[in-house]
């Protein structure tokens, strides 16, 4: 990676990749894939080891072969050093401590992405706002999400998905499509936005529904009580779209209906799983060993819950996921809830109506 901003206007941008999780490694993959030159950070010295030297990372996407061209390191300096672009895919609670540690590493012309999904943790802040608050104002940023397996788009199996920066800040429609290109490929497409507070909400909110569809699932509810929670579960999405000022198109795009159906129906979904387990009678400390890697919908359900209080918006399926998730009632008591609230007009305000 050169630092000589003339072979910049001519190289393909060099690429930073912090998380070598299953979303990070299929990121990073698919990227130097491109062409791009790409590194990938993590911090498990043998995971980081295995894809520098095996090109696989026996962890979190084994039997997966990973391009020669990506390096992979524990030194987040040597990471970033040179990188025309950062992208964070770390999980949500550790998204601020990654942002304050790339801050004073990061090449100054280099603007900063995430595909990490859900609110920071306690504070329940969109994770923009996050980034927003770490970086310099006048940094570049931009969103990653849609419907994505990591193990899929590892395999090279054809993807959608968007990446939203902010419309109103200089330069980061210009970096969101920056990110697009080095996404966009033969099996894979990168379409753009400029509505981070959508497409943030709809990334974190699918993973809470589909604990709901995994649930109904789980308790052998049938197909139409999926269909039903996948309905109503999006409407929830819009709602609260509204109430924070997200723009509709986005929720019922890739971000949004495209990810919820993803997460809702596909087993590969860790959310969904974690809703299958608890379905059918298992702890949720079981699932998550057993699932072996991040659920986001455990910290996310408390984090949406606090949105839709602070904007006094109802929330039932996703209110009962938490109290499931807390422990609070059993799935059985929550269908019973569902099922017993009031008779009323599918859409009482209008489509995007409260
Ligand atoms: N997997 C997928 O298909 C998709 C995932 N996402 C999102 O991507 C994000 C990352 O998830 P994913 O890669 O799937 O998760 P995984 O469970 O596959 O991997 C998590 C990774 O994060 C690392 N990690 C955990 N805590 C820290 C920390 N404090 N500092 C640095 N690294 C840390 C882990 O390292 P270690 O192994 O050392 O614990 C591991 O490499 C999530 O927000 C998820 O919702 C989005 C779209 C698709
Ligand atoms: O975000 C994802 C797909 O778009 C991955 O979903 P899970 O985190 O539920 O596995």
């Amino acid at each position: 990676m050169s630092s000589d901003p003339s072979d910049r206007e001519t190289a393909k941008p060099a690429v930073a990749v912090l998380g070598a999780g299953s979303w990070g490694t299929a990121l990073a993959a698919l990227i130097a894939r491109h062409g791009h030159p790409t590194v990938l950070w993590g911090r498990d010295a043998a995971t980081i080891a295995a894809i520098d030297a095996r090109h696989e990372n026996p962890r979190y996407l084994p039997g997966i072969p990973l391009p020669d061209s990506l390096r992979a390191t524990t030194d987040l300096a040597a990471a970033l050093a040179g990188c025309d672009l950062v992208l964070v895919v770390v999980p949500s609670h550790a998204f601020a401590e990654t942002l304050h540690a790339l801050a004073p590493l990061r090449p100054a012309h280099a603007g900063v992405a995430w595909a990490t999904k859900g609110f920071e943790p306690g504070s329940g802040r969109f994770l923009h706002e996050v980034a927003g608050g770490i970086l310099p104002a006048d940094v570049p940023l931009a969103v990653v999400t849609g419907p994505s397996f990591a193990k899929e788009v590892a395999a090279g199996l054809p993807t959608a998905l968007t990446v939203h920066a902010d419309g109103a800040h200089p330069g980061s429609a210009g970096f969101a499509q920056q990110v697009a290109d080095a996404l966009h490929g033969p099996a894979f497409r990168a379409y753009t936005g400029e509505d981070m507070l959508g497409a943030e909400l709809g990334g974190a909110m699918k993973n809470v529904l589909a604990v709901a569809t995994g649930v109904a699932d789980g308790m052998a509810l049938g197909l139409n009580a999926r269909a039903g929670l996948i309905t109503r579960g999006l409407n929830e999405m819009l709602r609260l779209n509204v109430a924070i000022g997200g723009k509709a198109e986005t929720l019922m795009g890739l971000a949004g209906l495209g990810d919820l159906v993803l997460t809702c129906t596909g087993d590969l979904s860790r959310n969904r799983r974690l809703g299958l387990a608890l379905g059918r009678g298992q702890s949720i400390e079981d699932a998550v060993r057993e699932i072996g890697q991040v659920v986001e919908s455990i910290q996310t359900a408390e984090e949406v819950m606090r949105q839709a209080a602070r904007h006094g918006i109802e929330l039932p399926i996703s209110s009962t996921v938490r109290d499931v998730l807390k422990g609070e009632i059993t799935p059985t008591d929550g269908l019973r809830r569902l099922m017993a609230r009031e008779q009323k007009p599918e859409y009482p305000q209008g489509l995007f109506g409260d």
